[in-house]
């Protein structure tokens, strides 16, 4: 592999703290009509919708959008939703009262697709987050969002997938701050967080690859990993399982914290190797460093990954000044994820920019072409 491949990954995953910059600079333009289709109707319902990465960036977000903005949110996985669920089940709704939001990369995959074809049926409004605006899921859309990111050349998404959560949170705050859901203090609060995840994610780029340099026995030594989260950033354990899996190919598994105590915590052994994501604060976050305490008796490679700020003295853990602002966090510990999933793939000899078995993706044909 050569060394421009080898560094094409970790070189977008450091580009990511310019384009929160851009977002932020270009925060009316790029929000502008969002908060335009939320003031201009009185949404009771949201739909969250979007395959792989974009899944779990409508986890994060409908966590978000319910506290932000007091409005009903789901999000489950699209042919879930399209085959055994679907748009007002319980014919609550009227049509105007109901939003789809879209975080999509490509916007191909059909489920989202499908999706946003059946809210437009039915007069319901569509938004999407996108990379190409003329695309099949964006030709469906009443909004859409273009994200400054760009296209990437890793496979394994990375600076797309943290710009569109950022701008759809960006998009979430303005509105709040516009329909009043949220006081001019919170308001204040979430913009000196954006501005903050300039710094922090950037910080956390470099202490990763610092920790990893001390810690690569221990994490090459491993064959699989465990990741666990807590609310919001339970999407961001699942985006780390998927990213590990597509960089470096090996077993990868993602835990709701409270879901670790029933069934997972039996199966720890000595050596295993697993990520206690401890985001924001409250009674979760204690409970999350009392699980690696219990955790550290029966493995000693319990990696803590937490911000500066909890004043954490242990060679092991993994911390970063974090601004730690609720669902803020889903973009910042996320940073450190991407940068070890890139690491341990470098290591073990993998180029991000090629994929495996892409003729069985082909076979099965999940997206639809532009
Ligand atoms: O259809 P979209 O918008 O590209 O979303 C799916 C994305 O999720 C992934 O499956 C995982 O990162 C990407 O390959 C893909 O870009």
């Amino acid at each position: 592999m050569n060394a421009e491949k080898r560094n094409v990954m970790l070189e977008e995953i450091r580009s990511e703290p310019g384009y929160f910059e851009e977002c932020l600079k270009r925060r009316e333009e790029l929000t502008g009509d969002f908060v335009k289709l939320f003031t201009s109707h009185r949404f009771r319902r949201i739909y969250f919708s979007g395959s792989g990465s974009p899944s779990h960036a409508g986890l994060v977000l409908k966590y978000a959008a319910e506290k932000l903005l007091n409005i009903e949110a789901t999000y489950s996985y699209p042919m879930l939703f399209n085959n055994h669920e679907g748009l007002n089940v319980g014919g609550k709704y009227k049509p105007e009262e109901m939003v789809v939001i879209c975080p999509a990369e490509s916007g191909r995959s059909k489920g989202a697709v499908i999706t946003a074809r059946a809210a437009k049926a039915q007069g319901i409004p569509v938004v999407c987050t996108t990379l190409n605006p003329e695309g099949v899921l964006a030709r469906e859309c009443d909004v859409v969002i273009v994200k400054p990111s760009g296209n990437e050349l890793a496979l394994p998404s990375t600076k797309g997938h943290s710009t569109g959560i950022f701008l759809l949170l960006l998009c979430l705050v303005e509105t709040a701050k516009a329909l009043n859901t949220i006081d001019v203090e919170m308001y204040r609060a979430y913009m000196e967080g954006f501005e903050g995840l300039i710094q922090s994610c950037g910080a956390a780029v470099e202490r990763t690859l610092e920790w990893f340099e001390g810690h690569k026995r221990m994490v090459m030594n491993a064959p699989f990993y465990r990741v666990i989260g807590y609310g919001a950033n339970y999407g961001t354990a699942l985006e780390t399982a998927l990213k590990f899996i597509e960089t470096h190919k090996r077993l990868t598994m993602a835990y709701e914290l409270e879901e670790f105590m029933h069934g997972p915590i039996r199966t720890v052994n000595p050596g295993d190797c697993i990520f206690f994501l401890c985001a924001e604060d409250g009674p979760e976050k204690e409970r999350m460093k009392k699980l690696y305490e219990v955790v550290r008796k029966m493995t000693d490679n319990c990696v803590l990954v937490c911000g500066d700020s909890d004043g954490v003295e242990n060679s092991m853990a993994l911390t970063f000044p974090a601004v730690n602002r609720e669902f803020l966090t889903a973009v910042e510990y996320l940073t450190p994820m991407q940068v070890l999933a890139c690491e341990i793939g470098r290591h073990l000899g993998f180029d991000p920019t090629e994929g495996m078995n892409t003729w069985a993706k082909l076979a099965m044909e999940p997206s639809f072409s532009d």
